[in-house]
């Protein structure tokens, strides 16, 4: 059910939510870590969903072990190249990877800014070893407050030339849009790009929130614009895209049923929406899984899912001649 002659993305896809059990385990040992098993097949359920999540905050506490074993800026290194490799396996031929650069330097107090260097420079790695297309989104974790998510914001800033764009992830309900304002001015004016976690664990009117206030051009998640029918027209019209995760909102419980997932009703409403992973690792699917099986059980056509494949390019963090690059080159 992937169209071969056009282009597969995945533009929503976090680095830091998708580190190898097995790397998990070696940099355990490498930094002398005490991890809560030390066997892989003992180690899968802390780090990985094996059952839905009663919520969004319970399935992101999965994400926590992959940040713990950083510790230091060349095990950063490490993941990233090796999200590209993941990435290329995956037939991946453009990328936005994102990753909260604070989120990653918590456990061994590492310098944030020094993370985002190491990142831009095991993705340009990885890049020039698997030709996947890649581009970074740099997150700020809501979870931790507005002033870690400043510092993260200026760890970005540090290595403007690397990032496209900004987000906001984690904790909707407990961390509101509202609160970040002055972060999202500001990366408004470094020319970020501007895509935001809205509708997921909180409603339409968090979602109008990102758009207005917050200056997003796209929306990640954003199911609970089912909720609201001019929002839902308004992001047709404005061709706001949403980045649709089947998978993950499932197994955070933001949908209770493939079936009841909204992304066909956005397609049908001319929504640009997308098929994307999430979180890949700690999910145990790849994008492959959301094109031939969970598309197909949220009732999407063929053409449905091929269309929401196009609009992966269509909204895409890309120049109009980059997009065309990249349509080309996939076609033949
Ligand atoms: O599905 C999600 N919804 C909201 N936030 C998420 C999701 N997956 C990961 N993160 C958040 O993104 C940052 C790491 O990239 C972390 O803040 C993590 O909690
Ligand atoms: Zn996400």
């Amino acid at each position: 059910m992937i169209d071969a002659k056009l282009p597969l993305t995945d533009i929503h896809r976090h680095l830091d939510g998708n580190i190898r059990a097995q790397t998990i385990l070696d940099l355990g040992r490498q930094f002398n870590l005490a991890l809560p098993a030390d066997s892989l097949d003992a180690l899968r359920p802390h780090v990985q969903v094996t059952a839905n999540e009663p919520d969004l905050v319970s399935f992101l506490q999965k994400l926590d072990w992959g940040v713990k074993v950083l510790g230091d800026l060349d095990a950063c290194r490490r993941i990233a190249l090796e999200n590209v490799e993941d990435a290329a396996r995956a037939g991946i031929h453009y990328a936005e990877l994102r990753f909260s650069p604070g989120y990653m330097a918590m456990t061994h107090r590492l310098p944030i800014a020094g993370v985002v260097e190491a990142v831009i420079d095991g993705v340009r790695a990885g890049v020039q070893q698997y030709g996947v297309q890649v581009k970074l989104i740099g997150i700020m974790s809501r979870t931790f407050g507005e002033e870690a998510c400043l510092r993260e914001l200026e760890g970005l800033l540090a290595h403007r030339d690397g990032i496209t764009a900004v987000d906001l992830a984690g904790d909707e309900l407990g961390f509101p849009g509202s609160e970040f304002l002055s972060h999202f001015n500001r990366a408004r004016d470094a020319g970020f790009r501007i895509t935001v976690h809205a509708g997921e664990a909180a409603g339409p009117e968090s979602i109008w929130q990102a758009i207005r206030e917050l200056g997003a051009e796209r929306i990640g998640h954003g199911v609970k614009a089912i909720e609201d029918r001019a929002l839902m027209d308004f992001l047709a019209e404005q061709r706001i895209g949403i980045e649709s995760c089947l998978t993950s909102n499932i197994q955070t419980s933001t949908v209770s049923s493939l079936q009841a997932h909204p992304l066909k009703a956005f397609l049908q409403h001319g929504i640009l929406a997308t098929l994307n992973t999430d979180d890949p690792a700690v999910q145990g699917v790849e994008l492959a899984h959301e094109y031939t099986h969970a598309a197909p059980q949220a009732g999407l056509t063929a053409a449905e899912i091929r269309q929401a494949q196009d609009n992966g390019v269509t909204i895409a963090f890309l120049s109009e001649a980059e997009k065309a690059d990249l349509r080309k080159r996939v076609a033949g």
